[in-house]
């Protein structure tokens, strides 16, 4: 496959690595500096774009390829508000877009265990429940998009809940879910979500022990969507059973 990178940052630069050991072709490895080379770039030479970039640049970078009819897949984080925008260009142009908030196999397992977990602590109304999110200092956003993503599970769920809020945000409304974040490096992406009484507490845990697993994702994503059209998720790509 050609795959165009906008954005080669940490990972656009493992993403290079996996998907040309699996064989596939990078065309243009886009960034700040570099974004004139864009211009040169024929749509018909590239069969997916891969964008990992910055909350700023997402939205542009995504119309670039809906606009010309190329299949993306993204996974920058910060800029959801916007996603409609997004979702309606898909729509309009017929195009193909795939975004997830974690493209590592093993979170998208841990947001399972998340929503089976939440169903069982919806009546446990003596547990506090609360997420801690650790990433590297070069971190952009705050929380992380996994952790939104963990926290709107939670909130789905459990009926005492009804917003998501960072610990910072004082005073911490009695029906929101705190969310810590903490900025330490190296730390790749490390989740906790904890139910916590004054018997016993209860935690789940997903620590990345590298970039490797989001972004051979997103290539496995990226090689899955061909010839796909519409709104795709990882639900679709993994087809769990029965969830
Ligand atoms: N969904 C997932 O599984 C994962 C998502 N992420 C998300 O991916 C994004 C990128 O992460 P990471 O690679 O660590 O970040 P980096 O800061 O290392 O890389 C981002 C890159 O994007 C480039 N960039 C900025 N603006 C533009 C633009 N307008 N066009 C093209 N490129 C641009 C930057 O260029 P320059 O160097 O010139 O500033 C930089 O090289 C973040 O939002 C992060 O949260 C990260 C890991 C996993
Ligand atoms: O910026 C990162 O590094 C990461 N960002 C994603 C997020 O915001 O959830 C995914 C992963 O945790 C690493």
């Amino acid at each position: 496959m050609k795959i165009l990178l906008l954005g080669y940052g940490k990972m656009g630069k493992i993403i290079e690595e996996i998907a040309v050991s699996r064989g596939h072709q990078i065309i243009g490895k886009i960034n700040i500096d570099n974004r004139a080379e864009l211009e040169q770039i024929q749509a018909q030479n590239v069969d997916v774009i891969i964008e990992f970039s910055q909350p700023e640049a997402a939205i542009s970078n995504i119309r670039w390829g809906l606009e010309r009819g190329i299949p993306v897949v993204s996974g920058t984080t910060g800029w959801m508000e916007k996603k409609p925008e997004i979702e309606k260009l898909t729509a309009d142009k017929e195009g193909t877009f795939f975004y997830a908030s974690n493209f590592s196999i093993g979170v998208n397992v841990f947001f399972k265990v998340n929503q089976y977990l939440a169903q069982l602590m919806d009546e446990q109304s003596d547990y506090k429940v609360s997420i801690e999110e650790i990433h590297h200092t070069e971190k952009k956003d705050a929380p992380s998009g996994t952790a939104i993503t963990l926290a709107e599970d939670i909130v789905k769920n459990i009926d005492r809940l009804s917003q998501w809020e960072l610990t910072e945000e004082k005073p911490m409304p009695k029906d929101a879910l705190p969310i810590t974040s903490k900025r330490i490096d190296p730390a790749p992406g490390t989740h906790i979500i904890r139910y916590q009484s004054e018997i016993d507490d209860i935690e789940i845990t997903h620590t990345a022990h590298s970039r490797k697993g989001f972004a051979l994702g997103a290539v496995l994503v990226a090689e899955w969507i061909k010839d796909k059209k519409g709104l795709l998720t990882m639900d679709d790509f993994l087809s769990f059973r029965n969830f």
